[in-house]
């Protein structure tokens, strides 16, 4: 049997509702996956779709390094993080080591809805073999 994908769900706060759209229509495979995610987001994918999520600090707070120690520990198999390209943010040292961290670790690392939708349809369709050798 092939292991549940373990997936990083982040949005910044004007991507949230893209990040609830998407993962509203992965509901049913993301309910089968151990799900991480910073705080807000987190929250809000709990309480608009119900979905189980071990929900970190909030970005700011920490949130996104806790996730980049997760898959730096392979304990994750790819992040979906939809970042805001057009709003400065207080912890941008943070967000870019955390996309450092999957560059460094060969993780999938999604930053947009369109990449995001590759990514989760190749994990549901394939299992999470995406940072093997081939
Ligand atoms: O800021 C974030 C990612 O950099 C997201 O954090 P929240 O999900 O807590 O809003």
């Amino acid at each position: 049997m092939i292991a549940a994908p373990r997936i990083a769900l982040i949005a910044h706060d004007r991507k949230k509702d893209d990040m609830i759209a998407l993962a509203g229509e992965y509901a049913a495979f993301l309910r089968r996956c151990t799900l991480t995610a910073t705080g807000t987001t987190g929250g809000r994918l709990i309480s608009e779709l119900g979905l189980a999520v071990d929900c970190k600090h909030s970005g700011p707070l920490g949130g996104d390094l806790q996730i980049g120690a997760l898959l730096v520990e392979d304990r994750i198999d790819a992040v979906i993080f939809l970042r805001d390209p057009m709003t400065p943010q207080p912890h941008e040292p943070d967000i870019n080591a955390l996309v450092r961290a999957c560059d460094v670790h060969n993780v999938a690392c999604a930053t947009n809805v369109a990449t995001a939708h590759l990514v989760l349809s190749q994990l549901r369709d394939n299992g999470p073999a995406l940072n093997e050798e081939v």
